[in-house]
């Protein structure tokens, strides 16, 4: 069914109604928990679910096959996202062509962001402009096919002038795509409400007339809020920080708040008799609690009521099609260990989750983005001729002298400050820092430092370090590694070559918190699987950073030299209760003797940053076998 009818209908008995937005996961495992996970929120009554697009087509197998078990086996009306970055026409026709085989009759049609490695947008030769020309492709190959959306930005579009002539232009282009036939408009996230309504108001006096459908992102927990409202440079009214800055160290509460002022910016929106908007449209990232506790706090009337549970069949996911009795009690407690409660890779979603999560990757639905223009990297990072200057720029950056890497958007953590020093050293030594973490034995949950979680809590850390390093110095370092058995790395490089002394393919819990009367929650971990999703990204990044310099610059030559030739590493020293342990095999602060020591004056050189006088030194002396 089309959503326009799906909305008239819900119009037409009076009632407000919802959606959900999923992503395609980054894993396999990851897509069959989101299978069990979609059907269950079926209960929650959405009026559809769209699907998003890779950046530049990546995935879009992925798209194609979770609309099809969504519309087919599921039973949801999808939307299926379809954008024009790095999609030739023929590929947009097979992706119609596969919508409307499995009886999707819904596209969001979009231009996409820019494509990998670069930080404009340019169309592939043989495809798209704008999203208006998909627009008017759609009506015209596939007349009544389809029902087609588009999208529309409150805040306006990024790349339109924010002066009074961007905003009338971007105006004008919404037109277009509305002309061209569009049948309704789904919004950018926002949590400001003047802004959307101003935003309306002038859709409005544009001659527009069809639906508008807000889209809201639930605050899930302090660092996903944080990392899109950067991302996407959305305004937060003051209050929304009045009253999460208390709490943000404690993922509950920060969810708990945040579905209060979501909930009530939802009420303010469904409440304004001139904007007419009748529904909301919810950015789950995956994840369910979100969206419940919304609809929970929302009480929207037609709630649970007008939804017929699905008959008991076999679950989607080939694992658990031998679970015979569901959904309360599981035949076997270690097979099921997933699915024993609705909410296992909620809370406190760390660093990186579980690569099983269907959250897993949640930036991913969209393109990686560095998120900064040239103008800022020229400002932030110079323009970098040598290793040494860019390795210089990371030690600046780990002892706070310096606000954002590409990899880094925030100053390090304050539990960073216990080993800064050593941190610059690695830096100054040809190993580029990108995320760490110290060793912690048990300090209370409420400590200002390392703490996190529910009061009365203790916290363990294993001592992470994730680096990018040459191949050159990467040799020895792994021997160097390998004479110690409390340490275990991961090294991969662009192109997929991996190397690990781990011998299970499963999670190393290098976060984890006793708290009263719960579970152990583990909220980090360190796994090949999402190690490997997440080099794509930190690859991207770095040749995102080297696309912001014009082409045969010596920056941008230097920084895509690094990013091809180096290893992403990270490595966990196991021991808990040894701090420097992880530090070790760098020999920061060690002479050599001709005997695995790093040699005198070496240091010294490196700190100058002459890399080539570190690798041959390394390679010859540093290392011993
Ligand atoms: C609800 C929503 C869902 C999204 N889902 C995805 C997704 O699944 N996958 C993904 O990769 N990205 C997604 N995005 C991101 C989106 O692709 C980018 O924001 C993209 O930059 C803009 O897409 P658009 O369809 O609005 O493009 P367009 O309408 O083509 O606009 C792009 C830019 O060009 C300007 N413009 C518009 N028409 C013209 C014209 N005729 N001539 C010249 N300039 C013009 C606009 O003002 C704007 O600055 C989504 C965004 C939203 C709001
Ligand atoms: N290994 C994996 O499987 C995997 C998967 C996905 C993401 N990641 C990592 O997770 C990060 C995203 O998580 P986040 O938002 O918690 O990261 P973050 O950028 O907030 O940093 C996490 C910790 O690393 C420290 N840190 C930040 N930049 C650093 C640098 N340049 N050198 C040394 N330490 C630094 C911070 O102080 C903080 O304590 C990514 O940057 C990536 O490194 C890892």
């Amino acid at each position: 069914m089309k959503i326009t009818e799906k909305l008239q209908k819900a119009e037409r008995e009076g009632r407000p109604y919802w959606s959900f937005e999923f992503f395609p996961p980054r894993t396999a495992q990851g897509l069959q928990n989101l299978y069990d996970r979609i059907e269950r929120m079926r209960n929650l009554g959405p009026e559809f679910i769209d699907i998003t697009w890779g950046a530049g087509g990546k995935n879009a197998d992925l798209t194609s096959s979770l609309v099809q078990v969504c519309q087919e086996t599921i039973g949801l009306e999808c939307c299926m996202h379809l954008c024009c970055t790095e999609m030739p026409k023929e590929k947009v026709e097979w992706a119609l062509a596969q919508a409307k085989a499995h009886g999707c009759q819904n596209i969001l049609a979009l231009r996409g962001d820019p494509p990998h490695g670069s930080s404009t947008w340019k169309p592939t030769p043989g495809g798209f402009h704008n999203a208006v020309d998909l627009v008017k492709h759609i009506h015209k190959n596939y007349p009544g096919d389809f029902c087609v959306a588009v999208a529309g930005f409150p805040q306006g579009h990024p790349e339109t002038p924010d002066t009074p002539d961007g905003r009338h232009q971007e105006m004008l282009w919404l037109k277009e795509k509305v002309d061209a036939g569009a049948d309704f408009i789904f919004t950018q996230m926002f949590y400001d409400t003047d802004i959307l309504f101003d935003w309306v108001r002038r859709v409005r006096a544009a001659g527009i007339t069809i639906p508008i459908v807000p889209g809201i992102m639930p605050i899930q927990n302090w660092e996903k809020f944080q990392t899109w409202v950067k991302r996407e440079k959305i305004v937060v009214p003051p209050h929304f920080y009045d009253a999460l800055n208390p709490v943000k160290g404690d993922d509950e509460k920060v969810r708990a708040v945040g579905t209060k002022l979501v909930a009530e910016m939802c009420r303010t929106i469904l409440g304004n008799k001139e904007a007419g908007i009748k529904g909301l449209h919810i950015y789950t990232l995956n994840l369910e609690k979100g969206a419940r506790m919304l609809l929970d706090e929302l009480q929207l009337e037609g709630r649970r009521e007008q939804i017929a549970p699905l008959p008991w069949r076999p679950s989607l996911t080939p694992h658990r099609r031998t679970e015979s009795i569901r959904p309360i009690f599981w035949a076997n407690r270690v097979q099921s260990y997933l699915s024993r409660t609705d909410d296992w890779d909620e809370f406190p979603n760390g660093r990186w989750g579980d690569s099983r999560s269907p959250a897993y990757g949640d930036l991913d639905g969209y393109p990686v983005s560095i998120g900064i223009s040239p103008a800022e990297a020229y400002s932030l990072w110079g323009h970098p001729t040598t290793f040494s200057d860019v390795a210089g720029l990371f030690a600046r950056f780990c002892r706070g002298e310096l606000l954002k890497l590409p990899w880094s958007s925030q100053p390090p953590a304050s539990e960073t400050s216990v080993i800064t020093e050593q941190l610059a050293k690695m830096n100054e030594l040809g190993f580029l820092t990108i995320n760490s973490q110290p060793a912690v034995d048990g300090v209370r949950s409420d400590d200002k430092v390392h703490g996190w979680g529910p009061e009365g809590g203790y916290i363990y850390q294993k001592a992470y370090l994730e680096f990018f390093v040459s191949p050159e110095l990467l040799s020895p370092l792994i021997r160097r590694i390998e004479r110690d058995p409390r340490i275990t790395y991961y090294a991969v490089n662009r192109t997929g070559d991996l190397r690990t002394n781990t011998h299970s393919e499963g999670p190393n819990a290098v976060t984890w918190g006793v708290f009263p009367g719960k579970e152990i929650i583990q909220p980090t971990i360190v796994e090949a699987v999402s190690f490997i999703a997440w080099k794509d990204e930190a690859f991207e990044l770095g040749l995102q950073w080297a696309s912001l310099y014009p082409e045969d610059s010596p920056s941008r030559k230097l920084i895509e030299d690094i990013m091809n030739n180096s290893y992403l590493v990270n490595i966990v020293a196991n021991d808990f209760k040894d701090g420097a342990g992880v530090f070790a095999p760098f020999m920061l602060d060690q002479k050599d003797n001709g005997n695995g020591h790093v040699a005198d004056g070496v240091v010294a050189g490196l700190v100058n940053g002459v890399k080539d006088a570190v690798n041959g030194l390394l390679n010859g002396n540093g290392d011993s076998h």
